[in-house]
């Protein structure tokens, strides 16, 4: 992920150069914030943490950047902060958004070394703070409030001076309070009904197979769904049309990771119901994105998952990223035989590129598949692999001919993948593939229309 790779090159840069940009302010509403900004390499862009300060409700008026390798103790370094406090008081600046991620000690440091009241928000707060905003079910409330509140306790458990008794006491009883209210909303959330997943489950009774798509926003889940879709008409995971790095969005892109899409495909001719889930926000600490996985929790009920990863990444981003997916998976619980990794947009690069970055995949995840979506390139093969994990069963059937028989064939079209259809002159003989369930209730049928000895 981009931070680590900050830390590493930061070893061999370091040195302190400080830009500093006026912003002329569009709006006069939001709360009035300063964006600060470490980076290991310059030019040290800041394009995506001020729109989403925007998004959050802040109007950014200030813009302080630093090249330089990160200060254990304030991120910054002392020079720095000293520079920050003086243009936080200047500018009547209320809030410090500062892109990155801030460990608590770092949080607190920092606090002791602004003015009074200025409220802090790291990546991860700002984050959580607008999807806080943007929560619209029952479930996605309870989600936001349970991440924020596992992102404030390590910082309440570092934060009063243990020296003063009194405070170290109430502490105790905040952290308390905290840890209390987590478990609650655990289990709430364990205990809510979940209309997806009821709806998938019925689905699957009905014989469709499920196969979810997961994986790092922008790997091209979405844009896979809609290839595989049977159904091409636009819905809610379609892009925000003027994408061009828009307040809107990038609230979009957030938001989505809120929500899923199911949509029904059919894959070498069996119906099967693909739903696109949450997009895993690059350089959010995986706890976090794992707070919102309703729908990953689902996977593990899917019968695949297809994990899209973008292979246009460098070698060690996509390596991270699979990682983390994978562990992901893992803790809720789907089977690693499960996973069909595809190893997407290999349009953007060269064929020497491309096997690097499949062997750097295979040598982590399992069943790796390198396509381009957008150009339709090996999709044929991924859609293989899928279906090759998919549970399959074939039988052959023999009904007399007649209405109810030709009924019971149109029945098998739509739950199974019908390998052959001969009609006899008394009889109709079926060869059908697909869900052993959906065999066993084809049979069912095949009974009450009276069974004819195929020879
Ligand atoms: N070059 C190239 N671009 C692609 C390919 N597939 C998808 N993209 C582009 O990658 C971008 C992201 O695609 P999406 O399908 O929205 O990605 P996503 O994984 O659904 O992202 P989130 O919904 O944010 O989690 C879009 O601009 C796509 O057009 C591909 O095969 N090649
Ligand atoms: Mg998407």
């Amino acid at each position: 992920m981009s931070r680590q790779t900050d830390q590493q090159s930061a070893q061999t840069t370091e040195h302190d150069a400080t830009t500093t940009k006026r912003e002329p302010s569009r709006t006069d509403d939001g709360i009035p914030a300063i964006i600060a900004k470490r980076s290991s390499e310059t030019p040290v862009e800041t394009e995506e943490i001020r729109a989403l300060a925007s998004a959050a409700g802040y109007r950014v008026i200030d813009e302080v950047t630093q090249v330089r390798r990160e200060d254990p103790g304030t991120h910054f370094g002392s020079g720095k902060v000293d520079s920050l406090s003086d243009r936080i008081e200047a500018t009547d600046a209320s809030v410090l958004v500062i892109d990155g991620g801030l460990t608590p000690s770092q949080t607190t440091n920092l606090r002791d070394c602004l003015p009074d009241e200025t409220e802090i928000f790291d990546r991860y707060r700002l984050v959580l703070s607008i999807f806080a905003a943007q929560a619209g079910t029952r479930r996605a409330q309870l989600q936001v409030e349970l991440a924020q509140l596992k992102y404030a306790l390590p910082r309440i458990e570092t934060e009063s001076d243990p020296q003063a008794m009194n405070i170290a006491l109430e502490k105790g009883t905040r952290v308390k309070g905290v840890r209390d209210r987590i478990a609650e909303l655990e289990s709430k959330l364990a205990d809510l009904p979940n209309p997806a997943a009821q709806y998938r489950s019925r689905r699957r009774e009905q014989g469709f197979d499920l196969v979810t798509v997961a994986g790092y926003t922008n790997a091209g889940k979405s844009t896979l769904l809609h290839r595989l879709a049977d159904d091409l008409s636009l819905d809610s995971t379609e892009r925000h049309p003027d994408e061009a790095n828009s307040v809107a969005a990038v609230e979009d892109r957030l938001f989505k990771t809120l929500q899923t899409t199911t949509r029904r495909a059919t894959l070498e001719g069996r119906p099967v119901l693909a739903t696109d889930t949450v997009g895993f926000v690059d350089d959010l600490p995986h706890w976090l994105v794992e707070s919102f996985s309703t729908t990953i929790s689902e996977a593990a009920a899917a019968d695949i998952v297809v994990l899209v990863a973008d292979a246009s990444d460098d070698v060690e981003t996509l390596r991270e990223k699979i990682r983390v997916s994978l562990s992901v998976f893992d803790a809720q619980g789907v089977e690693t035989q499960n996973v069909v990794t595809a190893l997407n947009k290999t349009d953007l690069l060269t064929d020497a590129e491309c096997e690097s970055r499949v062997a750097a995949a295979e040598s982590l995840a399992p069943r790796v598949v390198p396509v381009s979506v957008v150009e339709e390139t090996n999709l044929e093969t991924l859609v293989e692999v899928v279906c090759d994990r998919l549970p399959t069963a074939t039988e052959t059937v023999s009904m007399s001919t007649g209405d109810e028989a030709m009924s019971v064939v149109s029945w098998a079209y739509d739950h199974a993948r019908v390998e052959s259809v001969e009609y006899g002159a008394e009889t109709v003989t079926l060869t059908l593939q697909g869900r052993p369930e959906i065999l066993e209730r084809m049979r069912g049928k095949v009974e009450s229309v009276g069974e004819s000895d195929p020879g």
